[in-house]
Parts: structure tokens; sequence; C-alpha cells
């Protein structure tokens, strides 16, 4: 018979949080004894070698002799080198995310007339399923854009006839429509968050044929659609070099985790949604800015540097901010000298800076870029390299062209949808695929079961 006195279910999990914790202590000496490679890294910080990918390549660092030595960052697309790409189509004065897209997806650079196709394509796809928006998004609003994105992605999976086909054909189909349908999907869960959790009215904006992915972003998440080329060719640029980091970054390595399995695309995008929302990956680009309101809030001159330590040295020491101890924006696990991304975010932030009067905050930023490598020596004793990585300056970039913060990270993901739609079409096409299993050493000493009433 169960007991009926009422139970206080807070007291309970309280005692039970005391319960878990006496049974779910791991020593980390065994980490070393039995030789776990901590969040899948070599005992030199290098990545354990997981898979093999002709989608992207990150290079941070060198090895000589065994030994890691720093280089100056390259991000490289299918062979291309990011830098090269963006001054292609720059120099063209054209838009370079679905050319992007042509290339990370299927491999090669498409033609002039293929591209013209590609983006027919991409604009016949933006319409999401009829009622989508009212069932899916209006009927059950999201306070977060990521968490609406990756339960919207998932249910994807039901409006589509043929969700669990792997044939390359409808791998490619599901693929094309993922990317032209998530920057819609985002613009609608941001116009209804805003609607029933900041009471602002909700508008929703039709995609525009022949605009492209940037101008209908800005198109549909502005009251008044407005946009000017600039700040679209501006965007376009950030979801160029948001699009892509190779296999091993937590949610493309999510994702093809899940690919391994041989479930639907729609899982295994979802798991990479709620990967980058997290604030130690895509997630950081939000942390960046609520971490310099705090920094804005202690640091009362930003030209001291000695202030702008103290502060660190608080942030680092978990006594302000989030209490994470982390320098969100910092750090990176393969960049050493430098994220390619953040430099070329840094310059742009840089630029409009000037024009927006916003050079005294561009250069608390630099500050914070220039003295964590030190203030993490001196606090910490952390004697490895640490550079500015793409979150740092990509949310000042986004705040300076008026995008509102809870757009960041979903930004991020309109851009990486194309990489992780590329790695999940690799993992299941891959000769001789296998299901990524790795092993976990038990350490729980053996124990009789115990009936009920002896316990
Ligand atoms: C798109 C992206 O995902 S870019 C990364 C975005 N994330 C952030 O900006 C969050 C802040 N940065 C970090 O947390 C880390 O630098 C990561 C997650 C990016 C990389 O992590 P790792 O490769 O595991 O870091 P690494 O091996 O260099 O860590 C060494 C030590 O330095 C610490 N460290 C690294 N970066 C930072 C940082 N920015 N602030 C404080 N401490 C840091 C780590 O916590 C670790 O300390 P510990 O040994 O006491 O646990
Ligand atoms: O590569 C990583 O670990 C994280 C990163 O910068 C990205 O995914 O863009």
């Amino acid at each position: 018979m169960q007991n009926e006195a009422k139970v206080n279910s807070t007291d309970f999990i309280q005692s039970l949080c005391g319960e878990y914790r006496k049974y779910n202590q791991i020593d980390p000496a065994y980490y070393e004894r039995y030789q776990v490679k901590r969040g899948l890294r070599n005992a030199d910080g290098t990545g354990v070698m997981a898979g093999v990918t002709q989608i992207g390549n990150v290079l941070g660092y060198y090895l000589q002799d065994g030994e890691k030595l720093p280089a100056p960052g390259k991000l490289i697309y299918r062979g291309i080198d990011v830098e090269d790409l963006v001054d292609g189509f720059v120099s063209e004065n054209r838009f370079g995310f679905e050319e992007t897209a042509y290339l990370l997806l299927f491999g090669a650079l498409p033609t002039r007339e293929q591209l013209t196709t590609f983006q027919q394509i991409l604009s016949d796809n933006h319409t999401l399923p009829r009622m989508f928006t009212e069932d899916m998004i209006i009927k059950a609003p999201s306070p977060d854009v990521m968490n609406k994105l990756a339960r919207s992605v998932l249910a994807l999976y039901s409006y589509d006839d043929n969700p669990d086909d792997m044939a390359l054909e409808n791998q490619l189909r599901q693929a094309v429509q993922l990317v032209a349908r998530v920057p819609v999907i985002v613009a609608h869960a941001f116009a209804v968050k805003r609607h029933y959790y900041d009471n602002e009215s909700l508008y929703l904006h039709r995609p525009q044929p022949g605009l492209s992915v940037a101008e209908n972003f800005l198109y549909s998440v502005r009251h008044d659609n407005q946009f000017t080329e600039q700040e679209a060719k501006l965007l376009d640029l950030c979801l160029v070099l948001h699009a892509e980091h190779g296999g091993g970054n937590n949610s493309a390595f999510a994702c093809r985790v899940l690919s391994s399995s041989g479930t639907d695309i729609y899982s295994a995008i979802a798991a990479a949604v709620g990967s980058l929302k997290g604030p130690r990956h895509g997630g950081a680009n939000k942390k960046v800015m609520e971490m310099f309101s705090y920094i804005k809030g202690e640091v009362k001159d930003w030209t001291d540097d000695d202030e702008v330590r103290a502060c660190l040295t608080k942030l680092l020491k978990k006594e302000g901010g989030d209490k994470s101890g982390l320098i969100y924006g910092m750090g990176h696990a393969i960049y050493t000298i430098s994220d390619p991304r953040a430099v070329l975010l840094k310059k742009f932030a840089r630029q409009l800076a000037e024009t927006k009067g916003m050079q005294e905050e561009f250069r608390l930023y630099e500050a914070v870029e220039r003295l964590t490598p030190e203030m993490m020596h001196t606090v910490k004793g952390e004697s490895k390299m640490v550079c500015a990585n793409v979150d740092l300056f990509s949310g000042l970039v986004y705040q300076m062209m008026g995008i509102p913060q809870e757009l960041y990270t979903p930004l991020f993901a309109v851009a990486r949808i194309v990489g992780w739609c590329a790695h999940r079409i690799e993992e299941v096409y891959q000769p001789g695929n296998r299901i990524i299993r790795p092993a976990y050493k038990a350490v729980a000493p053996s124990r009789p079961f115990v009936p009920l009433d002896q316990r």
C-alpha cells in the first residue's frame, strides 16, 4: 500500500541530492589510471582521432617531433581557405552564404548556372508545411528560440512523407529543405517569443523570393522589413564564417553520433541544435554579452587595465558574472594563436564601432582579449595559449547591427545547419560506417541485491 500522507516533493528531492552525492563520487585519479581521454582529448590537448572527413578542416597548431606547436588559425571548407572564399565573393560584391552552402553540401563550388538553380530551390523551399507555425510554434511557444528550433526540427519529421528513407536523393532533399527552413523557423520562433513572453505585437513576415538568406532574415525579423545592403552583406559574411567547423566540434559530433545509429535526419539535427545551445559552444555568443554587461558594471574606467584585470580575476575565481569561472569568447580546443573567424569579425567590429561611435566599448573587448591569457596564467596557472574565439566579437557585431541578443545563437544555427547536414550525410554514406560507441570504464563496486524489507 502506498503511503497516503502528503509528501513534500521539494524536501524529498533535496534529500535525494544527498543520496545522489553519496553514491556518485568519481575519484579523478581513475581518469589517469584507466587512461581515459577526457573530453576525447589526448594528453597534449590534441583531439582523439574519431573519423575522416572531406568537409571542413580546422588548423590551430602543428606537430613537430611529437610536440604541439602553436600556429595562426586556418579554417578550410572542402579544401578552400575560408579567407579566400570570402575574398572571392566580397571582391565581386556578391552574397556568399548560398555558394558556401552548395560547396559544403555537394563538395565543389557551383557554376553560375548551378548557383542560380540552387538559390531558386532554396527559395522554393522556404515555405513551412501548412499550419506548422500555428501548431508547432504559436500554440507551444518557448522563451528560448534555440529550444523552439530543436523542437520544430524534430516536429518536421511528422510533416515529411518520407522521413526515414536513407537514399542519398532523399537525404539531400531533406538537407536542402532544412537549410531553407531553419531561418524561417528561427524568425517565427523569435516573433512568437517576443509576443508571448515580452508583450510585443506579433508579426510574421513571409520570406521574399529573390532575396538571399541574409536579406530574408533581416526582412523577417524587423517589424518594418527594412535593412541596408551593407547590413545584409555583413550578416551574410557572418553566416559564411559560422557555416562549418570540422567533424569534431560538439554539435557536429553530436549529429554524427546520432547519424551513426541510422536514425532520421531530424533527430540528428535536433541533437546538434541542443548541443550548440550550450554556453561552452555556440551559446557562448549570448554569454559574452551577459559577461560584458557584468564587466561594464564592475569596471568604472574602461581604459584602466588594472580594473579590467581585477574583474577578470573575479570571473576566473567564480566570484563574479555567472560564477562558472569562464571568460566567454576566449579559448578554443584547437586554435592557439588566433581563430581566423574572430580576426575577421574583430576587423568588422572595429569598423562598425567607428561608424556607430562605440569605440570605447570596442576597446573594452580588446582589453579582455589582451588581458585574459595573462590572467588565466596568474589566477589559474594555465599555461595553454588562449585566444579570442568566434563568439567574442560576433555578438558585438550583431549588437551594432541592431540584432536582438536572443537571436545570436539561433543565427549560429541558421549558418551551421549546413555543416551539420553535410556531416550527417557523410556519416551515413561513408564506406563501412559503424555505430559510434566508445567505452566507459565501470568503477562501481559490485553489490548484492537486498530485498525491500531488509534495506
Ligand atoms: C563556437 C565555439 O564553440 S567557440 C568556443 C565558445 N566557448 C566559449 O567561449 C566558452 C569559454 N571557453 C571555454 O570554455 C573553453 O576554452 C572551450 C570550451 C572553448 C575549450 O575547452 P577546452 O579545449 O577543454 O579547454 P582547454 O583544454 O584549453 O582548458 C584548459 C583549462 O583552461 C580552462 N579554460 C579554457 N578556456 C577558458 C576560459 N575561456 N575561461 C576560463 N577558463 C578557461 C579550462 O576550464 C581548463 O581548466 P581546468 O583544467 O581547470 O578544467
Ligand atoms: O570547433 C569547436 O570546438 C567549436 C567551434 O569553434 C565551432 O564549432 O565553431
